[in-house]
């Protein structure tokens, strides 16, 4: 079977962790919880390193961990990538790569990953003879990251690996994070207390607090479930997918089909035809009785029925959205979105559950998926 299944449990000083996963071995997983609740723990469980705690764990059907047998460390093909990369300082970066590869495929066995196209990816073509000494943190931290693919990893570990960068590294490393997730059949685990972050890589989410899994699936549904802290946060968003339909080259807008309508987003035209995912953060989108009003700017507008409000703070309520069908299937089954509002403007529209809405969204507010552009490969998209 194709999954990861976990289950790690026992105590390390006062802390007491107890914690079971199933999530499918492909795309970008998650763990998800404030700080504490035990996210780096069980990653290092993934990885072995951690025999106090008992459990079980197969990852595609091979038992790595359960009562019997423990496959140590370095028998588990993992790539590991830590909050700091630890280079060797007296190795050029190419030679730092090369070190992750005597791990991977036997000899004979071609890895499945070749050196050049890894380089490629991370954008370390011209730096391959260079000191990691003079690299800067966001170049560090994606050599670790192609030394940990070259080992020819069957599932990715990353602890926090942007968690020692400021935000200007972090904008700059996480376009190459996407194209890795776009590109490589790799599953991944990604530990991280930055929801922001999190909406922008993960499929999944395993959601921990206190040792415990609160939940676990499908990014989109549990950043919409009211039941759960996520769409409490500042920062919640919830995330529509869909099909790109067409381009408009004049404006540089992409259109994509997602369930209660067509966004338009900010892309390029090698976008058409491909699936594109959209984070709508719930402060910037609108509500209104009637499709957006004539004279306004908005662009965007989606047919949805209100499902829950649930207050934010003193000023604002949150109200959770369900969309009306598309032809998108895949896209459509049970997509939600959550909209921020005042408590004013809630009062005064006078709305009701289960009532139909236009849900108004600007195209601008739909930027920042798109901001991500590598650098030096603005003028291909141009
Ligand atoms: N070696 C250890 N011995 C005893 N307790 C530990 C040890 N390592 C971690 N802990 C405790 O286990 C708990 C979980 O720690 P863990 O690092 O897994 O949390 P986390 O969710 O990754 O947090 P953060 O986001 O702050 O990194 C914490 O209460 C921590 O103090």
């Amino acid at each position: 079977m194709s999954a990861i299944e976990a289950h790690f449990y026992g105590s390390q000083g006062e802390f007491s962790l107890d914690a079971a996963f199933s999530v499918p071995a492909r795309g970008v997983t998650a763990l998800f919880g404030p700080s504490g609740c035990g996210k780096t723990t069980v990653l290092r469980c993934v990885a072995g390193l951690n025999r106090r705690l008992e459990g079980k764990l197969s990852v595609r059907g091979q038992v790595w961990q359960d009562g019997k047998r423990f496959v140590p460390t370095h028998k588990r093909p993992i790539g590991y990538v830590f909050q700091e990369a630890s280079l060797f300082p007296h190795l050029s970066v190419r030679e730092n790569m090369l070190f992750g590869r005597k791990r991977a495929a036997p000899k004979g066995q071609t890895p499945r990953l070749d050196f050049d196209e890894v380089a490629n990816l991370l954008g370390l073509t011209h730096l391959l003879e260079r000191s990691p000494v003079r690299l800067s943190g966001g170049e560090r931290q994606r050599v670790a990251i192609a030394r940990a693919l070259l080992t020819d990893p069957q599932i990715l570990l990353m602890d926090e690996p942007m968690a020692a960068l400021d935000r200007i590294s972090k904008n700059e490393i996480l376009p190459y994070l996407e194209r890795l997730h776009e590109t490589l059949d790799i599953p991944a685990l990604y530990v991280s207390h930055d929801i922001t972050e999190v909406e922008r890589l993960a499929d999944r989410m395993v959601l921990m607090k206190n040792g415990r899994v609160q939940a676990a699936g499908p990014l989109s549904t549990l950043l919409a479930d009211p039941a759960l802290p996520l769409a409490a946060m500042p920062e919640a968003a919830t995330l529509l997918e869909g099909p790109v339909a067409a381009f408009d080259a004049h404006y540089g807008l992409a259109q994509v089909s997602v369930p209660g309508g067509t966004l338009l987003v900010p892309g390029d035209a090698a976008l058409v035809g491909q699936r594109k995912r959209v984070r709508i953060a719930a402060s910037d989108v609108a509500v209104a009785r009637e499709r957006a009003p004539t004279g306004s700017s908005i662009l965007n507008a989606l047919r949805a029925v209100i499902q829950h409000v649930e207050p934010y703070s003193f000023h604002q309520v949150n109200l959770f959205l369900s969309l009306e069908g598309s032809d998108d299937a895949e896209g459509a089954a049970g997509a939600s979105l959550l909209a921020r509002i005042t408590r004013k403007s809630w009062d005064a529209l006078d709305l009701n559950i289960g009532e139909e809405v236009h849900a108004l969204i600007k195209a601008v507010a739909l930027t920042r998926q798109s901001e991500g552009l590598i650098p030096g490969e603005e003028a291909e998209h141009g």
